[in-house]
């Protein structure tokens, strides 16, 4: 490209984001927030400000579709409304895409699998996928969990053992991390990541707070490209990309990852070849897509087989391990919960030992309604994935279960969105609406899932519980089910053996925005994610029916 080229581009690409940004906009009588900047918008608000709270404050001045500026005058709209959500990602199937640069987000981040994967190509990945994920196949990755939460139950016994006080504080937010690194390693690929022992592979190092590292309260330029980069080619925005030193560390783990999963996809491969069928999501994977040999069309090519073990990896680690930190800090912050918790694990243990058996099954897990609420209300109340972005493909209607009120007084039932549309997807927001969770949203209270009639179900979404947090429809979280297990599993075994109380240090807990929420504290956002917890041996005493 010479410079004459270069220039010219940029005046055409500068024409058009003029043209666009004083065009009138299809959305001028939707309420939302004054902008006080036209080359930013409201993107550092909603990407930089702690997660959910930008979410909040809008919901509740504007209601449950908000209009905000992208850069340069551009037009989104925030969507907390369950119909208008429903529709968007449940019900209208691929009429409503992942953006371009999420989707190269997601290219960068995890290769071309899944997650980037769009239209044709992801209804065949998906399908190729599907199988390991089933309800009876989540079942069998149970042992795998439960050992995991055993080994970190260990190793925290031997360090409690080791101190004066039998009591510590440990960064649990690291620890689980590591733990659950493990559980998918050995779930998803039977592969020791060595984590929790602290015999990290090469690999597992290159994880930890890879995300906060790389995404963790992006600067204003970092977002303003993001942006921007909707007027970029998507080949170009590859290769900015895959050359932008920013992004250094998650090479390095691609390219670590790729050769792993080479490895793995090889080995078993071989085991098929000899009839030894084995349990993990990538031998069931590696058999589906032998199995569609018979049509080429259905098949992953090598690409795209081996780009599925980084994204199981980066959908699946953190997602899991974040979840379960902030399941522990809510039992912290209202220690009754966590006894009651405790009681109930106790109970059934020893129901489990009345008949004669020492594992716990997942019948067991779904038999303790107070873990399953906890578990409810911790996705509920902490999701980790926050925002979805989507474009419209052609023209539609959204239809509103809450009326809103646009800005000439106009009662409005539903909001007409012609193709090209951009929405974001408040999941915080949704997870918290009043007339879905009651009026009492804004508190963790698990028992509104033991109350009959206190979350109403009026309009379906999701695939768990009414909730977000998964997503909803064909790009819904395809391990979610493995998701809500692990946390069981982890719950129980934690709970069972330590209690877990407040530290200072959680006066500053931050809900950090790094692409995913993780817990930071507040000035230490160099030191990654961390939620430092008094940890000590749990009395027996809890016994008490
Ligand atoms: C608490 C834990 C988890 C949460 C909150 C979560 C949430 C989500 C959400 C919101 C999406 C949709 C993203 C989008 O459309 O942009 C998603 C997609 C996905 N998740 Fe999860 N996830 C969790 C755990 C897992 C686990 C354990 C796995 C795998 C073992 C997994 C694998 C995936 C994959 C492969 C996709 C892409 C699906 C597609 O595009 O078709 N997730 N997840």
């Amino acid at each position: 490209m010479n410079s004459l080229t270069i220039a010219l581009s940029g005046i055409v690409i500068g024409a058009y984001i003029l043209y666009k940004a004083t065009k009138r906009s299809p959305f001028w009588n939707i309420p939302g927030p004054k902008s006080n900047s036209f080359v930013l918008g409201h993107v550092c608000e909603l990407l930089q400000n702690q997660v959910g709270l930008t979410d909040f404050e809008w919901q509740e001045n504007y209601g449950d579709v908000v209009r905000f500026k992208g850069s340069f005058g551009s037009d989104y709209l925030m969507i907390s409304d369950p119909k208008a959500l429903q529709r968007i990602f449940q019900t209208s199937g691929y009429r409503w895409r992942k953006t371009p640069q999420r989707r190269e987000f997601s290219r960068l981040v995890a290769g071309k699998g899944l997650a980037w994967a769009d239209g044709d190509v992801h209804k065949r990945q998906r399908k190729i996928m599907l199988p390991g994920f089933s309800a009876p196949e989540a079942k069998h990755l149970l042992p795998f969990f439960s050992s995991c939460a055993a080994a970190l139950c260990s190793r925290w016994t031997d360090m409690l053992l080791a101190s004066s006080e039998q009591c510590q504080v440990f960064n649990v937010a690291d620890w689980i991390s590591r733990a659950t690194l493990d559980a998918i390693g050995q779930a998803a690929f039977d592969y020791d990541f060595g984590a929790t022992n602290n015999q990290d592979t090469e690999l597992s190092k290159l994880y930890q707070n890879l995300m906060i590292k790389t995404f963790g309260t992006p600067s204003k330029t970092a977002l303003l490209m993001l942006d921007l980069s909707r007027y970029i080619p998507l080949s170009v925005m590859e290769f900015l990309d895959n050359h932008n030193p920013r992004f250094s560390l998650i090479h390095r783990v691609n390219n670590l990852a790729h050769v792993t999963a080479k490895y793995l996809v090889d080995m078993k491969s071989g085991l098929l070849l000899e009839g030894k069928n084995k349990k993990d999501i990538m031998s069931l994977l590696v058999k589906a897509n032998k199995e569609a040999s018979q049509n080429p069309k259905l098949q992953l090519n090598e690409e795209e087989l081996l780009a599925q073990m980084r994204v199981l990896l980066f959908a699946g680690h953190e997602t899991s391990g974040t979840s379960l930190t902030f399941a522990l800090f809510e039992l912290v912050r209202n220690p009754e919960l966590q006894t009651r918790l405790r009681k109930e694990i106790r109970n059934t243990e020893r129901k489990i030992a009345e008949r004669g058996d020492v594992e716990v099954t997942a019948q067991d897990l779904e038999s303790m309604p107070f873990l399953n609420a906890v578990v409810k209300e911790t996705l509920r109340f902490h999701p980790v994935a926050v925002h979805l972005f989507r474009v419209a493909v052609e023209d539609d209607v959204l239809p509103l279960m809450k009326p809103i009120v646009a800005t000439t007084g106009e009662i409005l039932q539903e909001v007409v969105v012609p193709k090209g549309t951009r929405i974001v997807g408040s999941i915080p927001a949704y997870n918290r609406h009043e007339d879905v969770f009651g009026s009492d949203a804004f508190t963790f209270n698990p028992d509104r899932w033991l109350n009959p009639g206190h979350v109403k179900n009026s309009v379906s979404l999701g695939v768990y519980a009414n909730l977000a947090t998964f997503s909803a429809g064909i790009r819904s979280c395809i391990g979610w089910r493995f998701a809500v297990l692990e946390m069981q599993a982890f719950l129980v075994e934690l709970i069972k053996n330590f209690e877990f109380a407040a530290t200072p240090a959680l006066d500053g807990i931050r809900r950090e925005p790094a692409f995913l929420m993780t817990p930071s504290i507040e000035g230490e956002l160099d030191k990654g994610s961390q939620m430092p917890l008094k940890v000590a041996f749990a009395k027996r005493s809890d016994d008490d029916s």
